[in-house]
């Protein structure tokens, strides 16, 4: 492979470098949010616009996205450094200098405008760069440090790429893209926390108070039951106003109740290997949720 030798010192291959920028704009989460705001779009009533401006649309958005997790990096590099998971990330490690890392998410920020401002329209940039500052700025720079309810609140952020979908093809907010958003916030709470009550010794040793190290692991537990509960009756709503037909309610119905049943299964016997599965599955979960929302509108 092709090298670079930086002052003669450390061979570093241009794939290396490449690989570090890829890994802070946390490509899997973004590529997700892509492809609920792509099911926005999908959702929304049929206008006049090309395909390339729907394509272009949800690059401005992942742009965004990613520029908000490259700020995150930065942010959060001393959190990271004290994590197991986290530790070997590139601007904690310091292979990747803050400046770099910062850089590259103003050039992620100021291309992901221009994008949306040329092929979407100033209510979609402007919804998406508010979301850029909920999630690296309020929830990472405060809610994360401050209160176990980070993530729920924090969690508006990344619910909202639907709307923005939406929003980028009709310029202007209405009730249904908002049941999406209700959806993902609601899912979010029991997709972290799985995750935290596995890696909660982490967040102890970091000190960051998420809700199984400041209120238990049986509480965390009880209120991840709640919020599939919680969302599973968000889920019934976009049948019941016919926005999505049957099929997305057999579809939903099932893997709402398939959710419920491994959080109680997670209560009732607990494990870290079981709540990192919950974490896995709950990623499962919304994938297939959304295909199945964008699936119904072809089936029904
Ligand atoms: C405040 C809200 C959220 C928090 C705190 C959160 C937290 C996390 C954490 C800590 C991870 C593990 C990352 C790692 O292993 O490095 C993760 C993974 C993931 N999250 Fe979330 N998440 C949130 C919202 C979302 C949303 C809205 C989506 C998509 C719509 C999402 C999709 C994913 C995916 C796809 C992964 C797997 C990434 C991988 O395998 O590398 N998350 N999340
Ligand atoms: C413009 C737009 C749509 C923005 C969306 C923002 C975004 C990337 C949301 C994803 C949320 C996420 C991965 C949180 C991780 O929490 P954490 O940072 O506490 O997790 P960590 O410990 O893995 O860093």
């Amino acid at each position: 492979m092709k090298t670079l030798s930086i002052n003669h010192i450390a061979p570093v291959s241009l794939w290396s470098i490449t690989r570090n920028y890829i890994a802070i704009c946390k490509a899997k989460v973004v590529l997700m949010l892509v492809i609920t705001a792509w099911v926005g779009i999908a959702l929304a009533p049929e206008t006049e616009r090309t395909w390339f401006a729907q394509i272009m649309s949800l690059i401005g958005i992942g742009s965004l996205a990613a520029a908000a997790a490259a700020i995150n990096h930065v942010v959060d590099r001393e959190i990271d450094q004290k994590m197991a998971r986290t530790r070997h990330r590139p601007v904690a490690t310091e292979r990747l200098s803050v400046r770099h890392a910062l850089v590259f998410a103003c050039v992620l920020t100021v291309a992901g405008i221009s994008v949306l401002l040329v092929w979407s329209n100033v209510l979609c940039t402007i919804l998406t760069f508010m979301a850029l500052l909920g999630y690296a700025v309020v929830y990472t720079l405060f809610l994360k440090r401050a209160t176990p309810q980070n993530i729920v609140i924090g969690g508006l952020a990344g619910a909202m790429p639907p709307l923005l979908g939406w929003v980028s093809e009709t310029g202007q907010l209405d009730a249904e893209p908002l049941l999406l958003v209700m959806i993902i916030f609601a899912w979010t709470p029991p997709h972290f926390w799985a995750l935290a009550i596995a890696r909660r010794n982490d967040y102890k040793r970091a000190n960051v108070p998420m809700l199984p190290v400041t209120h238990g692991i049986e509480f965390t537990q009880i209120c991840m039951i709640v919020y599939t509960v919680v969302l599973a009756l968000i889920c019934v709503v976009p049948y019941l106003i016919s926005m999505s037909g049957w099929f997305y309610l057999v579809c939903s119905s099932i893997l709402n109740i398939w959710f419920i049943i491994k959080s109680l299964s997670l209560y009732f016997w607990p494990s870290d290997e079981k709540a990192m599965a919950l974490f896995r599955f709950s990623i499962s979960h919304l994938l297939l949720l959304f295909i199945a929302l964008f699936a119904d509108k072809w089936i029904v």
